[in-house]
C-alpha cells in the first residue's frame, strides 16, 4: 500500500511519526530514524539561540571567512558546531560536509552508515535583521565499507542517491520539513512542549504559480533568457517575492506555488547556490511534492558533483514554471518575452 495513503493524525509528535514510518520498512534498523531525531534536536538548540541572539551577543560577524570567501556570522559558526556535535554524538553519521568547512568533517564514527551534506545556516544576510533563516541537510548512505575510512566518493554522490533531505525554517514559527522519498511532511515546533508536531501532511506544491522569486537587483547581469522569463512572469501577473533566504523563499513557494531562481550571471557563471548542500536537498523535496528542480539544462539531482562546494544555477518550484524557465534557456530567445505558452492565445 502506498505510504502516502497512510494518514497519521495532524499533531502527532515527530518522534512517533518517525517510528510509524520506520515500521513500514520491515528491514529498517533505526539508524536513519535516529539520525533524523539528531537533526531535530540540533534544530531546537539553534532555534533557541537564534531567538535570543539579540540579547546573547550572538549577532554579527565572527571575523572569519569560509572557503567561499563569505564572512562567517557568529550564528553560522554556532549552528555549524551544534549540528556537528549532535551528529557526532548520535553516532549514525561517519562524515559530513558543511558550507562552513573547507574539507570533509570526519566524525570518527567508523560504524556510522550515513554521510550528511549541510548548510547549517541559510540566509546569513538576514540573520541580524530578524528575517526567516534556515538549515538545509541531505543524507546519503556511505558507499565505502562500514568500519573503514571515509572516501571522497561518499560525499560526492548525485542527489538521486539521497535517502532523506530537508530543512529547518527559523521563522515566525520553527518548522522542520523533510522527505525520505515517500512524500513531504512538515512539523511545527511547540516551544512550551519542546517538541515538533505534524502540521503539514503530504505537502503538494500547487500547479498554479503564485510567486516568482529572483533577486531583480541583479537584473542587469542576467542573460537575455532569464530576463525574458522574468518578463513572461510579469506578463502573467505572477507576484514577485524575494526574501533573500533560500529556505524561506523555497518554503513559501512550496506551499503557495511558484518558482525560485538563482541563475548564472556574468559575474557568477555557475550561479551562487551550492549543489551538494543547498540545491540537492530542496530538489528532492520539490520533486517529492510534485514540483521540479533544474540548473536550466539538467535535472539537479542527476548532476554528479565534482567538488564539495561547487555552485549551480538553480530553478526550483512548480513543475510547469521550471519547465517554462528551461524552455526560455533552451531557445535562448530574446523575443520570448512575448512568447506564448503552447496553446496559449
Ligand atoms: O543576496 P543574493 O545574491 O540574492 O543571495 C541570496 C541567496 O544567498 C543565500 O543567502 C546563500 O546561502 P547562505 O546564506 O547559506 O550563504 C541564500 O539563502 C539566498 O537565497
Ligand atoms: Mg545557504
Ligand atoms: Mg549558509
Amino acid at each position: 500500500m502506498a505510504l502516502t495513503n497512510i494518514h497519521l493524525p495532524i499533531g502527532i509528535p515527530l518522534d512517533r511519526f518517525i517510528k510509524k514510518k520506520q515500521e513500514d520498512f520491515p528491514f529498517a534498523t533505526g539508524e536513519l530514524s535516529q539520525l533524523l531525531r539528531d537533526i531535530a534536536l540540533a534544530s531546537k538548540i539553534v532555534n533557541l539561540e537564534i531567538a535570543r541572539s539579540g540579547l546573547s551577543g550572538l549577532e554579527g560577524a565572527f571575523g572569519t571567512q569560509n572557503v567561499q570567501g563569505e564572512c562567517q556570522q557568529k550564528l553560522d559558526i554556532l549552528a555549524n558546531k551544534c549540528f556537528i556535535r549532535a551528529l557526532k554524538r548520535g553516532g549514525e553519521v561517519c562524515a559530513l560536509i558543511s558550507e562552513e568547512n573547507e574539507g570533509v568533517i570526519d566524525l570518527g564514527n567508523t560504524q556510522g552508515k550515513y554521510v550528511v551534506a549541510m548548510d547549517p545556516l541559510d540566509g546569513s544576510s538576514n540573520i541580524d535583521v530578524n528575517v526567516s533563516i534556515g538549515t538545509i541537510f541531505s543524507i546519503y548512505r556511505r558507499v565505502s565499507e562500514v568500519g573503514g575510512p571515509v572516501s571522497e566518493a561518499d560525499l560526492l554522490q548525485p542527489g538521486t542517491k539521497q535517502v532523506a533531505a530537508g530543512y529547518t525554517l527559523y521563522g515566525s514559527s520553527c518548522m522542520l520539513v523533510y522527505t525520505t522519498g515517500n512524500g513531504v511532511n512538515g512539523f511545527t515546533y511547540e516551544p512550551s512542549l519542546g517538541e515538533f508536531f505534524l502540521s503539514h501532511q503530504n505537502i503538494r506544491i500547487p500547479d498554479n504559480p503564485t510567486y516568482y522569486s529572483v533577486n531583480e537587483g541583479a537584473y542587469r547581469s542576467f542573460g537575455a533568457d532569464t530576463k525574458a522569463f522574468i518578463e513572461y512572469c510579469k506578463d502573467r501577473r505572477i507576484s514577485a517575492r524575494y526574501i533573500g533566504s533560500l529556505v524561506a523563499d523555497f518554503h513559501r513557494n512550496l506551499l503557495k506555488g511558484g518558482i525560485y531562481i538563482y541563475p548564472k550571471t556574468a559575474a557568477q557563471p555557475n550561479g551562487k547556490l551550492r549543489l551538494c548542500y543547498e540545491c540537492n536537498a530542496l530538489a528532492f523535496i520539490a520533486e517529492q511534492a510534485g514540483g521540479a528542480a533544474s540548473d536550466g539544462m539538467n535535472r539537479i539531482m542527476e548532476i554528479g558533483p565534482e567538488k564539495y562546494h561547487q555552485r549551480s544555477p538553480f530553478y526550483v518550484g512548480t513543475k510547469a514554471m521550471v519547465n517554462e524557465a528551461c524552455g526560455f534557456i533552451d531557445l535562448g530567445m530574446v523575443e520570448s518575452a512575448t512568447r506564448k505558452m503552447p496553446g496559449e492565445r
